[in-house]
């Protein structure tokens, strides 16, 4: 599976992977870029059919995105590097800590689970979705992703809006099998756990509450004020933790 890609920072600074959440992009993260690379060579990447990734061919798991990263990963012969995930996106990081876990030196799970809620309901919206496409999701995404009070909603549900449709239905189907709650404590990797205290889709309790209890040593922050998008909602506060815990872990450059 070949998976879209940007990279950003100097060639020479340790690379952060930065995973997006379902229905955005690579622009996800524009407003941590800025001081994220003036240390870090950061490389983002599109899910299958989001963004620039071409729609997927076949049927796949959250553990064979884990593996296009890193098989990306060796195409661009990088070796260590430290992940930062939203929702499916931290899903992904968390599959790739379990099977590279010399690669992934440092994580950071962004309001997301071990296990997204019952697969029933993954695969009803695979299916809303296969049969009218992302347009019949538009309208609720603004509630599903942000506070009440957040106005600049638009960016993000025009990158749902411009999702390939069976792209979108696959991700579902994905989320619906994967379930890491029984191999938490086989990370490996220094985590950090942040959440948004108003998360809809995936709240503290039973998800971000489960990885932080279930990872060893893993950190939990919870923001107030912030829904399932944090990283949109509360930029400022996500850079300086995700800052923070790499400034704390990270151990001399890529190997
Ligand atoms: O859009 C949603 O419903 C929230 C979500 C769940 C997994 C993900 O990546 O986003």
């Amino acid at each position: 599976m070949i998976l879209a890609h940007r990279l950003d920072g100097a060639e020479d600074a340790p690379v952060l992977v930065l995973g997006p959440s379902l229905g955005t992009t690579t622009d996800l993260w524009r407003h941590e870029m800025p001081a994220l690379t003036e240390r870090w060579r950061v490389l983002r990447y599109d899910l299958p059919g989001h963004g620039e990734s071409p729609a997927p061919a076949e049927p796949f798991t959250i553990e064979d995105l884990a593996a296009a990263i890193a098989d990306l990963l060796d195409r661009l012969g990088i070796g260590r590097v430290a992940y930062a995930g939203v929702s499916i996106g931290g899903a992904v990081g968390t599959a790739l800590a379990l099977s590279e876990p010399d690669r992934v030196a440092s994580l950071i799970l962004c309001c997301t689970s071990p296990r997204f809620g019952p697969p029933e309901g993954w695969h009803e919206r695979a299916s809303l979705v296969r049969r009218e496409g992302t347009a019949a999701l538009t309208g609720g995404a603004a509630a599903r992703w942000f506070t009440a009070g957040f106005d600049d909603s638009a960016p993000y549900v025009a990158m749902l809006a411009a999702a390939d449709p069976e792209g979108y239905a696959a991700c579902c189907d994905a989320l619906a099998r994967f379930d890491a709650t029984g191999r938490l404590g086989e990370v490996a990797a220094p985590t950090l756990v942040i959440a948004g205290a108003e998360d809809g889709p995936t709240p503290p309790a039973g998800h971000a509450e489960v990885l932080a209890a279930g990872i060893p040593g893993a950190g939990l922050l919870v923001l107030e004020r912030a829904g399932h998008l944090a990283v949109a909602e509360r930029p400022g506060p996500v850079t300086a933790a995700i800052t923070a815990h790499l400034d704390r872990t990270w151990k001399g450059q890529p190997g």
